[in-house]
């Protein structure tokens, strides 16, 4: 590889943050340096740091975004501002993990294009956003999400709390919610990100139907989709193996992000 590394930085350690964090620490990912992270405490940086073969700077999320010409957000859905406005408005990219807090946020992709910056939505815990992008290029008639959790997963989001819904006592499959994806994100903003990135890839979210069940048979995350369109009609399932640091984050959302920094620098790109 010739030319200058990408400068990476990565706003929290957490499932994603801390995996993509030791796969460029390893020299994983070609034409990539990781050269700063932003973590909850100078503490769990130094903690994390420590677990590293090269120590790096722990740094507010302002300085992240001056510091790196590429920052990836793994926060917490409610702090994704707090990242995603300094990086933008620094010009640069964001590698948005928490998709949900995209959804009608046309500001931010207005911020991105007005100081040059980028905003990156990896593939994550979904598959076939390469089969969606393409049909749209046609039309696509409907697009339904039907994603199935274990009851615990479900349990902190704020539909299920004001409720009061007691989901982990649930002896078969419940739908909890239908609806739009934008209609269900509300209630559910941890719990929605691949039917956003289903979404902006697609219809839509006011367009992309949704479910959202609690289903105590399950051991993993599932998504299933079906899509109508003039090209193809297609369906397409998941069940994403629990990482180890984040039960509710499949081990592939990572993975999807160490996959999209390999591409950027690769000379064969295979899918869309
Ligand atoms: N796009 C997709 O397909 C998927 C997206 N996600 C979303 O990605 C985001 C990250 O997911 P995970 O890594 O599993 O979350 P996580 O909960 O494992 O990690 C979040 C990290 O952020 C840290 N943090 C909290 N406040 C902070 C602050 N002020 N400054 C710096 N760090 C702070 C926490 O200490 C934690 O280490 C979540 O919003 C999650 O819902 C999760 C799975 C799939
Ligand atoms: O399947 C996963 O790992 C994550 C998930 O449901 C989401 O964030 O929408």
């Amino acid at each position: 590889m010739v030319g200058t590394p990408v400068r990476i930085g990565i706003a929290g350690i957490g499932a994603i943050g801390s995996s993509v964090a030791r796969a460029l620490d390893r020299g994983e990912i070609v034409g990539c340096e990781l050269v700063a992270i932003s973590a909850r405490s100078q503490n769990r940086a130094a903690e994390f740091n420590a677990t590293l073969n090269s120590r790096v700077s722990c740094l507010s999320f302002e300085d992240l975004a001056r510091e790196c010409d590429t920052v990836l957000e793994g926060l917490p859905p409610q702090m994704f501002d707090a990242i995603a406005l300094p990086v933008l408005s620094a010009g640069k990219t964001l590698i948005a993990m928490s998709a949900s807090q995209l959804l009608g946020r046309e500001d931010l992709v207005e911020l991105a294009r007005r100081m040059g910056g980028r905003i990156v939505v990896p593939s994550g815990a979904m598959l076939g956003l390469d089969a969606i992008k393409a049909a749209a290029v046609g039309e696509i008639r409907k697009v339904k999400i039907r994603t199935r959790k274990p009851p615990r997963s479900l349990a902190t989001a704020p539909y299920v709390v004001r409720n009061g819904l007691n989901l982990e006592s649930l002896k078969e499959a419940v739908c909890v919610l239908r609806g739009t994806v934008s209609d269900v994100a509300k209630e559910f903003p941890a719990n929605v990100n691949v039917a956003a990135a289903l979404s902006l890839a697609g219809l839509g979210p006011d367009r992309t139907q949704m479910e959202i069940w609690a289903d105590p048979s399950l051991m993993f995350n599932t998504h299933n989709v079906d899509v109508e369109s003039d090209s193809s009609n297609f369906s397409m399932s998941i069940q994403n193996r629990p990482s180890d640091e984040n039960p509710a984050t499949g081990r592939i959302t990572a993975q999807s992000v160490i996959a999209y920094l390999r591409q950027m620098n690769s000379i064969l790109r295979v899918g869309t």
